[in-house]
């Protein structure tokens, strides 16, 4: 199922699971299946996992800028992550707003957030896992950072002080951040 979300360009897709007495199986990425359902997106070239530790752990706003902007499609591949796209796209009638959405192993739920957007999550749980396919490869000379609490998002955990990278502590804050996206009209 592919769903819109408050963003344009941002979608909600909750790939299909068979579940029986073993377990479940899903494809939990099917180019031809998305393509039948109308969305056709960019070649992925990289797959990223990581691990958090503890709950409140907070990664990002992140971007890279162009000529290695990056789309991600993500997911949760083990516990709960709060997810977030800021819209950076100059011009864009949603520029700043951001959308955020729990994505879990157990609900299975992906976000495809394209370039042109900042992301970012904060685990749920203890050692939660995200997994996620990038049509760019990383590149640190393109590689940005927003500071995650700068743009007015209500995060779902508010009352504890978030473990973050010293990169993300020392990001700039939104209202100083210079976009190097621009909008493009989708028809
Ligand atoms: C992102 C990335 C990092 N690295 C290395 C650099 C560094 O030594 C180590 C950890 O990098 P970071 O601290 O940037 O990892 P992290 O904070 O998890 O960065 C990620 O955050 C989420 C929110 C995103 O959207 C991703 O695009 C990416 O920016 O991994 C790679 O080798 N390849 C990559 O693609």
């Amino acid at each position: 199922m592919i769903e819109p979300t408050t963003l344009q360009d941002v979608l909600r897709i909750t790939p299909p699971r068979f579940g029986d007495h073993r377990g479940f199986f899903s494809e939990s990425w099917n180019k031809k299946r998305l393509a039948d359902a109308g969305l056709i997106l960019p070649e992925f070239v990289q797959d990223n996992h990581s691990l958090s530790r503890d709950v409140g752990t907070v990664r990002g706003l992140h971007f890279q800028s162009p000529p290695h902007a990056q789309g991600k499609l993500v997911r949760c591949g083990r516990g709960r992550i709060f997810d977030v796209a800021v819209d950076v796209r100059k011009g864009s009638p949603s520029y700043g707003h951001w959308y955020g959405e729990e994505l879990s192993f157990d609900n299975g739920v992906q976000l495809w957030i394209p370039a042109g957007f900042l992301h970012g999550f904060m685990t749920l749980e203890p050692d939660s896992e995200i997994v996620y396919k990038c049509t760019d490869h990383y590149s640190p000379d393109c590689d940005g950072a927003v500071k995650w609490d700068s743009c007015g998002i209500s995060w779902p955990i508010e009352e504890i002080t978030p473990v973050i990278s010293e990169k993300d502590d020392q990001a700039q804050s939104f209202d100083r951040f210079e976009t190097p996206f621009v909008y493009e009209a989708t028809a």
